[in-house]
């Protein structure tokens, strides 16, 4: 899919759009667009006066009046090219993302048997088995095995990711291709309505929604086009009244030119564009309103594994307390791990073995599994004895041995923040009443980070890194990525609560995240950005998708959102400027046609007051192609306040606004009267 994102604009993009800007005149679709629909019902009353000039009365300049129609026609031609540009690109990515989508076999799990059943017939909760060089058939979760996946249909990325069950790397897409091992697979959706599906009709724009400030634009636009068109047609019978005859294909020509067609023709194709810049990034935004509130982002929540680090948190020691013997923590360790299917629970069992310890299973026969959840921050193991064994935050199993009366070893504190103050993750291990000892977590910060995170200052962004983790880990993994603020022990509801004091100080808020545990907080978010990498949980609640795992990438999203808002904002200063010379052109015009003695009117010194009329026509048409490059490139970002940039803004669109069609009508008026 990358590759086809480098080919911008390549020839067969160009010739849909040709064909598409000529299917656009359809008035049905054209209704959408009232400023555009305004000029094609002009268009088709100058048709009707060239086919039936006899109903028309005399007077009528046929030769002017084809003129109009044709410029007219190239207008909505050019309008319609535009957005069809802006949705070219999505369409030839939904078409290669379409064969990546093909109908695959899957082997089913029905009782103890496999059956080979059509990926379409696959329905939510059905369990698959997907073994060495098969598809994936359909989205869901890995809920035993590890695999390695080749993601690169949707993720353009070649390297193979591993995919196992238990943490936040258990989640896999339809249409992936498994290149070593077997997993089993629980199906997460129904058919239709999978991850490469929602690719497919984003990317196509069909559930293209406009948005709140697109929404707001577009009334301000109508209104204009209202108060021009009640201008224009009240004009008619008052100069009728002072005997000025105004010939209907002039009052046309003026309405065309006073009504902001210029922002009206590029609006759809700027918010089109916008999107799809986000898309290049390799980021999914599910609306264009996520992409237009990450312009505005004040505070960017985080979590901390998996998103700032790279969350493949392994055992890597085994540090007793207390005076224990070694082999007695390892023995409890691995048995609070022997039904862990978490990446931290397996990788337990891993170093055990590495370090040349054995276990007992028999102990664990007719034991109660204890799963690990966000909320006890432990897991473990209620033996048929009556023992109960359990590892997890530190604080969480201090806790629950004081709650049987037990006593905590004096050197447990100093062991763990030793491991905490290098940036791991100590899991304290425990039977009963008594603390063995503590698992050393090792988990990475990703690089770069805090470069990024720099850069985010910049942009007026605050960090704050939440985590489930204990605070002097959370303190030093922060220090080390350069986040501006941590919260540490944070359960899933304290995400939420540190989201919602941001927003009521009136801030938006993006969140990054990518466990099961950081959905709520991801939905409640202004913008949610999940990492592909995490679980689909995550994937659904917010509403954007890294296909990259990278949080850092929020810092390209805002700078596409300011980018994109502020394109809108300069594109309608100069469309509405321009109308302020067009008016300079065609009214003194209009009375001279009546008038010839208003010659003084007029201004700009242009030709004729017909030609001054259509160069007016002209250039209101030909600035449309012209700015179709600013409009899908966007314009220059450069991190800033907001007070300068609109300064900077209002001076660069609204003057040369106001300048460029002086200087354009004239030329063009040069060139016309030439051969009128
Ligand atoms: N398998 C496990 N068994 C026992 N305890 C665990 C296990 N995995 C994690 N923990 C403990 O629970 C804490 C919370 O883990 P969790 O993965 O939910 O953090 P989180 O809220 O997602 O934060 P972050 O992802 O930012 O670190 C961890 O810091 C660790 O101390
Ligand atoms: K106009
Ligand atoms: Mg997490």
């Amino acid at each position: 899919m990358k590759e086809q994102r480098k080919r911008m604009l390549d020839k067969s993009i160009l010739k849909h759009a040709i064909k598409d800007s000529f299917m656009k005149l359809n008035p049905m679709i054209m209704m959408k667009n009232p400023v555009m629909f305004v000029v094609e019902i002009g268009t088709l009353v100058v048709l009707l006066m060239l086919l039936f000039p006899g109903y028309f009365g005399t007077g009528n300049e046929m030769g002017f009046n084809l003129a109009v129609f044709i410029i007219l026609l190239f207008t909505l031609l050019f309008a319609n090219f535009a957005e069809a540009l802006a949705e070219g690109r999505g369409k030839a990515q939904a078409a290669s993302l379409k064969k990546s989508k093909q109908d695959t076999q899957a082997n089913k799990l029905v009782g103890d048997e496999l059956q080979v059943v059509s990926s379409t017939e696959l329905r939510k909760g059905d369990i698959v088995m997907v073994s060495q060089g098969e598809m994936i058939p359909s989205d869901g979760e890995v809920i035993e095995g590890l695999a390695s996946v080749d993601e690169s249909a949707i993720t353009g990325e070649s390297a193979p990711v591993i995919k196992e069950s238990g943490g936040d790397f258990c989640s896999v897409t339809g249409g992936t291709r498994v290149v070593s091992d077997r997993i089993k697979v629980r199906i997460t959706t129904e058919p239709g309505e999978t991850f490469i599906d929602k690719m497919i009709s984003l990317v196509e724009g069909a559930q293209r929604q406009k948005t709140p400030n697109e929404i707001a634009l577009n009334t301000l636009l109508i209104s204009l086009t209202i108060i021009f068109l009640i201008v224009v047609v009240t004009l008619a019978p008052i100069a009728r009244h002072f005997n000025i005859n105004l010939p209907v294909p002039v009052l046309i020509s003026l309405l065309v030119c006073l009504i902001p067609t210029t922002i009206g023709g590029l609006l759809s194709a700027i918010g089109i564009a916008g999107m799809d810049r986000v898309t290049q990034f390799n980021v999914l935004a599910m609306s264009g309103k996520a992409v237009e509130a990450s312009g505005d982002i004040n505070t960017m929540i985080l979590d901390k594994t998996g998103t700032i680090t790279f969350g493949n948190r392994m055992a890597s020691e085994f540090v007793p307390v207390g005076g224990v013997e070694k082999a007695e923590l390892v023995k409890w360790a691995a048995m609070s791990s022997m039904k862990d299917e978490t990446p931290e629970g397996r990788s337990v069992l891993e170093l055990m073995r590495k370090q040349e310890y054995t276990l007992d299973e028999s102990l664990a026969a007719g034991g109660a599994f204890i799963e690990f959840k966000a909320e006890t921050r432990m897991s473990g193991l209620d033996l048929a004895d009556g023992r109960k064994v359990r590892k997890g935050a530190v604080d969480s199993v201090r806790q629950w041995i004081v709650s049987q009366n037990g006593s905590v070893p004096a050197d447990l504190e100093e062991k763990a923040n030793q491991v905490a103050s290098e940036g791991g993750t100590p899991l304290a291990v425990a039977l009963d009443d008594q603390i063995y000892g503590i698992i050393y977590l090792k988990d990475t910060v990703k690089p770069g980070m805090k470069e990024r995170f720099d850069q985010l200052r910049e942009m007026g962004i605050r960090t704050i890194m939440c985590t489930g983790d204990n605070p002097l880990t959370a303190a030093t993994i922060a220090r080390e990525a350069g986040v501006d603020d941590f919260v540490a022990e944070s359960k899933p509801e304290d995400k939420i609560a540190v989201i919602r004091r941001e927003q009521e100080q009136g801030k938006l808020v993006a969140m990054t995240g990518d466990g099961t545990n950081d959905a709520p907080a991801l939905a409640q978010a202004d913008v949610g950005l999940a990492m592909n990498s995490g679980t689909v949980a995550a994937k659904e609640a917010a509403n954007m998708v890294d296909l990259d795992s990278d949080p850092s990438k929020i810092i390209e999203v805002v700078a596409i959102g300011k980018q994109l808002l502020m394109t809108r904002g300069a594109l309608t200063t100069f469309s509405i400027a321009n109308d302020v010379a067009k008016y300079f052109a065609i009214i003194p015009a209009m009375f001279m046609l009546a008038i010839p003695q208003m010659g003084a009117l007029n201004v700009m010194g242009l030709g004729s007051p017909l030609s001054a009329i259509l160069s007016a026509l002209v250039f209101n048409a030909v600035i449309i192609p012209l700015l179709i490059p600013l409009a899908m490139k966007g314009v220059k970002y450069k991190p800033m306040s907001s007070d300068r940039l609109l300064g900077r803004n209002l001076l660069i669109y609204g003057l040369g606004g106001m300048v460029v069609p002086f200087v354009g009508i004239k030329a063009i008026d040069l060139l016309v009267h030439l051969w009128i």
